[in-house]
């Protein structure tokens, strides 16, 4: 087979916005948030946990790297492809066949960690094992990167990102060329964004929980909620896995440096801070404050999951009689858009529910360091950002009818705020 040079020119989407700051974001935030990655981990378990603090606390070489390490990502990837792989389970639509789904490729996953922990695996090692397994998921990142891109040559024109092929390498290197990478039956991004690192980011959460017991005898109220909260979250995105097809990474974003990263080693390293952040630094939480912690969480899980449901349901089958009842409008392309129920609220009720939480994961380690709240913080600018080009790509694709539905629903994520 021959690089599709020409189908590229063809699909070539030279004049296309660029995203992320264009080429100077392509260079600087391949550099710049592996870094972030091992700098959160430091501070976490550094004693003064400040993100400000100078000097910043720096690791020496041989804390960042085990030769253990590279052995258990790959053997975690290892595994969770050949669960992925494992022809029995619900067949999402026809998209991935006879996958495994990722939900018992979770509880596969629980069974054996109960397994190894009665077989006295120190788990807690994990809280060790962190700067050098978050080195070597970065190294996996940029080597699959790597692969993806040069591989992308081979792809039909079809097959590729309509933002991706810039003709830029670097630009195209870091935002993905080809859509959605095939290896035979095997969907390189749809595993990525829901297996290892999803699932890996619960169990680096149980190895400090388990680091935790082996210090201080028994889990803190505050590890146990963010365990419970973290866990519930997970084992959602892996049950309802089909309706990670319709977002925008797998439908409109190539699968390059930015998902590959985000999904192998940003989402793992990054989103279970806090309970990195309890084992150095314990945390009292009176029943009451963890009552309204908890109660946080509900609300903020009950809005992103009916939300996300109700418009799921409504692309699915608008007749079905749970969405037939909401009022909408039509527009050019046939698909209507709903502008009553939780649609009606705000535009984006989904990332209002999720914010919720964010911020019900953030509570329980108290107000004394802000870097529990990187996570709030962060995903706060990341749904704002992708709120944008969500309604870019919605204008375009919807037109006037878009427009009718923002001065129906002026509010895009807080209602009477943003
Ligand atoms: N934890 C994390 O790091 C992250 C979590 N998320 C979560 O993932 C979930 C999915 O988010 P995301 O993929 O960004 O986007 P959404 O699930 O919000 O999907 C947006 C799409 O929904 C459709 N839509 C928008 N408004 C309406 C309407 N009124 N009626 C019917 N359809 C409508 C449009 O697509 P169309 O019309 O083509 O169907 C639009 O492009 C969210 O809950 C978000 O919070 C997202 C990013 C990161
Ligand atoms: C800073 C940086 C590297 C950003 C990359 C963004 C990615 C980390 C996120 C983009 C969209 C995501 C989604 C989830 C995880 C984070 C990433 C990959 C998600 C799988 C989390 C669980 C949810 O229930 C979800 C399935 C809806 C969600 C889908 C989007």
């Amino acid at each position: 087979m021959r690089p599709n040079s020409q189908a590229a020119k063809h699909r070539s989407s030279h004049d296309t916005e660029r995203e992320f700051g264009g080429t100077l974001g392509a260079v600087c935030i391949p550099i710049f948030l592996p870094l972030t990655v091992l700098f959160l981990i430091c501070v976490s378990r550094s004693p003064e946990a400040s993100v400000l603090q100078w000097p910043p606390p720096l690791p020496s070489a041989d804390q960042l790297w085990e030769p253990l390490a590279p052995v258990l990502l790959l053997g975690w990837i290892g595994l969770h492809a050949l669960l992925y792989l494992t022809p029995v389970g619900k067949v999402p639509f026809s998209f991935v066949c006879f996958s495994l789904s990722g939900f018992h490729g979770l509880c596969i996953s629980g069974v054996l960690l109960m397994l190894l922990l009665g077989l006295g695996a120190p788990l807690g090692y994990l809280f060790e094992l962190l700067l050098p397994l978050a080195v070597c998921a970065i190294a996996v990142s940029f080597l699959l990167s790597v692969y993806l891109y040069i591989r992308s040559f081979w792809a039909p024109s079809h097959a590729l990102a309509l933002g991706g092929n810039t003709g830029n390498p670097l630009y195209d290197f870091f935002i993905g060329r080809e859509l959605n990478p095939r290896i035979g039956n095997f969907d390189l991004k749809y595993f990525c964004e829901l297996r290892p690192g999803l699932i890996g980011w619960v169990v680096i959460n149980l190895g400090m929980l388990m680091k935790e017991v082996e210090l201080r005898g028994s889990p803190s109220l505050a590890m146990i909620l963010i365990n419970s909260f973290q866990l519930l979250y997970v084992a959602d995105a892996l049950w309802n896995e089909e309706a990670v097809l319709t977002t925008m990474d797998i439908v409109h974003d190539g699968f390059g440096f930015m998902l590959v990263f985000g999904d192998l080693a940003w989402v793992p390293f990054t989103y279970g801070l806090q309970a990195a952040f309890l084992v150095v630094h314990p945390q009292a939480l009176s029943s009451l404050g963890a009552a309204a912690i908890i109660a946080l969480n509900g609300i903020g899980y009950y809005i992103f999951r009916k939300s996300n449901s109700q418009k799921n349901q409504f692309r699915r089958d608008p007749s079905h009689p749970s969405v037939a009842r909401l009022e909408t409008i039509a527009t050019a392309t046939g698909k209507r858009l709903l502008v009553s129920g939780w649609w009606g609220l705000v535009r984006h009720p989904n990332y209002l529910g999720d914010l919720l939480m964010a911020l019900a994961w953030s509570l329980p380690c108290g107000f004394s360091h802000l870097l529990p709240y990187f996570y709030v913080i962060y995903f706060t600018v990341l749904l704002i950002h992708r709120e944008a080009r969500d309604e870019r790509q919605c204008r375009a694709k919807y037109g006037l009818a878009w427009d009718t539905y923002c001065r129906r629903v002026p509010y895009r994520i807080f209602p009477y705020i943003y």
